[in-house]
């Protein structure tokens, strides 16, 4: 398959971004193949997934750094590679791997990159402030810096020049808990004034309060895009089970498919909330269960849960909610 170049004039109604089964393979290994979403202008939009899914080879497709394979691609509208120069101006992207000259001070890199942006930088002076990048931190070469002054460089480039898309690839890397602070405000910020952020983490918690909805990846295919909020609900519930014969760990039957955990002779299930009240009811009918407690399993777990089902579930069509 190719990609299709498609003239597009873009309009405030068109996607922030608009992905239809998009393939990206490496010779024979796969990046991403058949990804489909669609991220509204006005989002965070959250992209996680294991290492290895495929997140930083679709964002590198969105910023025209890598030409897909197969699929369909529109960012703001445009096509990112072949319509590159006008899109530039437009988007921020902050990469995972950032890697600037040494011998350029803070300052000269956000101007240099300001320039490969094409555009006015009119927040680039409130963006190091609020960043906590001082005049002299700005004077120095960026081969003195620390992990997280580079990751505040990063930043300031990224946001800038008013983008109206910013993707950020594990944006959080190397920032103290203060700086994160204001980071999140200004991702709220951003979606206010009506742009859009992508934003791929490993983070879960991050994910969790920066954005509305999310797009899982696993093994380079979607397995769901889901709001946030809904993910939260159909989350398991934790049962905890204590048992009086100490007769350790042992098969459960029909009670394994709950992934099971066993700690001496505590076992520990995530079982899916619709199903908790027959599998208690089996679980005491089965087991010599002294003690129990259930709780609902934290938004890691439901991850968890979905990046099982990405590697289990190739070729399963995925789940998507607006
Ligand atoms: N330059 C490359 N050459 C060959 N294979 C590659 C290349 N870049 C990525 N891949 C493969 O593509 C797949 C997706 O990688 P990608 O970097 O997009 O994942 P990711 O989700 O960003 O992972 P991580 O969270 O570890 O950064 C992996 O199997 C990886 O080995």
């Amino acid at each position: 398959m190719t990609t299709q170049v498609v003239h597009q004039a873009p309009t405030e109604e068109t996607a922030a971004v608009d992905v239809e089964e998009l393939d990206k393979t490496y010779g024979r290994n796969v990046g991403v193949t058949g990804l489909t979403v669609r991220i509204e202008r006005g989002e965070v939009f959250g992209f996680l997934g294991p290492n290895g899914a495929g997140k930083t080879t679709t964002l590198r497709c969105l910023v025209g750094l890598l030409r897909p394979t197969g699929g369909r691609l529109r960012v703001l509208g445009l096509d990112p590679v072949s319509q590159h120069r006008a899109l530039a101006p437009r988007i921020g992207y902050l990469p995972g791997e950032l890697r600037l000259y040494p011998e350029l001070t803070g300052t000269e890199t956000l101007r240099l990159l300001g320039d490969l942006q094409g555009a006015p930088t009119p927040r680039r002076a409130e963006l190091c402030e609020r960043l906590s990048l001082s005049a002299s931190d700005l004077a120095r070469p960026v081969r003195e810096y620390s992990r997280g002054m580079k990751q505040k460089i990063g930043l300031v480039q990224a946001f800038q020049h008013e983008p109206e898309l910013v993707i950020l690839d594990e944006p959080t890397e190397g920032l103290d808990p203060l700086v994160q602070e204001t980071f999140f405000a200004l991702l709220d910020e951003t979606a206010r004034a009506g742009r859009t952020v992508l934003l791929s983490s490993h983070v879960l918690p991050e994910v969790q309060r920066a954005c509305r909805r999310v797009a899982i990846i696993g093994a380079g295919r979607l397995v769901t895009v889901q709001a946030v909020a809904a993910l939260r609900e159909a989350r398991a519930r934790r049962v905890r089970l204590v048992l009086a014969d100490r007769g350790g760990a042992r098969p459960l039957g029909a009670a394994d498919q709950w992934s099971p955990s066993w700690r001496g002779d505590e076992v520990t299930l995530l079982v899916p909330p619709d199903q908790l009240v027959g599998a208690l009811r089996e679980l005491l009918a089965a087991l010599p269960v002294a003690d129990l407690c259930v709780e609902e399993a934290g938004l890691d777990e439901a991850f968890l849960d979905l990046y099982r089902a990405g590697d289990a579930g190739h070729g399963q069509p995925a789940e998507v909610q607006r």
